[in-house]
């Protein structure tokens, strides 16, 4: 599979593209890769979250007994399992066999689907904007699963720009298309909140395959239909 390059910058400037990066592996293998027994030292019971959050509370100097957080650990052991769902998801049962053959070979674009994350340093969310495209060789997929896949890889503890490269190669492997390119645009609550505290600050990732790497002219196009307001919007 084609290295995709992925680069950040401020929302002020344009998505870069550098050359292409080592591959980084999987901080974990996907839950659903793994053979999971009793003894597996990585698979924590609901009980087990449950009082690491009991804990949490006590460390920021509550009481976990008081009405109010009495189900407070039980909520967030969900919320979190729900947040980082994308580990138990696969490529192939999301995809679901929707790939057809249309003999299509121009640009192909989803803009705009809504993403949240958590980023891996903090646990916090980030959220933004993914424009996902492609140019097929004979084959698309359906574009609910272009939303999907955006889905799957940001529902797991994250770096921005491991999320937008695992997009563009999921796309590339199902597909083995002319080129993906994936931007996202995002904002990031550790840098908001807390931290450096810098609210309005986006930052800009983008991986580019194929000949949306090679070619400055298909790149061009693709930034510019990413730019342009639509004229309908549902
Ligand atoms: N490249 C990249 N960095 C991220 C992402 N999410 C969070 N970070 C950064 O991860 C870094 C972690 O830096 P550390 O110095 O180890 O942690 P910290 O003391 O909490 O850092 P501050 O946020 O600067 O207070 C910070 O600079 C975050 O802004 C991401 O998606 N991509
Ligand atoms: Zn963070």
């Amino acid at each position: 599979m084609t290295t995709a390059s992925a680069s950040a910058n401020s929302a002020s400037g344009h998505p870069a593209v550098t050359p292409p990066s080592p591959k980084v592996p999987e901080v974990r293998p996907d839950r659903a890769s793994r053979v999971v027994t009793s003894d597996d030292p990585h698979e924590v019971s609901q009980e087990d979250m449950m009082e690491a959050v009991r804990t949490i509370l006590l460390g920021v100097g509550e009481d976990p007994d008081r009405e109010g957080l009495l189900k407070t650990p039980k909520r967030v052991a969900e919320a979190m399992r729900f947040l980082t769902s994308g580990y138990d998801q696969s490529l192939e049962d999301l995809v679901n066999g929707a790939i057809f053959d249309e003999g299509h070979n121009e640009m192909v674009l989803v803009r705009d689907i809504t993403a949240f994350s958590l980023c891996e340093h903090h646990m916090l969310p980030f959220m933004g904007r993914v424009h996902v495209a492609y140019i097929p060789t004979q084959k698309v997929v359906g574009l609910s699963k272009l939303a999907r896949i955006v889905e799957m890889y940001s529902r797991r503890l994250q770096v921005q720009e491991r999320l937008t490269r695992q997009i563009a190669e999921a796309v590339q492997e199902i597909l083995d298309p002319q080129g993906v390119a994936v931007v996202m645009e995002a904002t990031h609550m550790c840098m908001v909140m807390r931290g450096v505290q810098k609210p309005g600050s986006w930052t800009v990732t983008s991986a580019m395959l194929g000949a949306f790497q090679e070619d400055q002219r298909t790149r061009d196009e693709f930034l510019s239909l990413i730019r342009h307001q639509p004229a309908f919007m549902a």
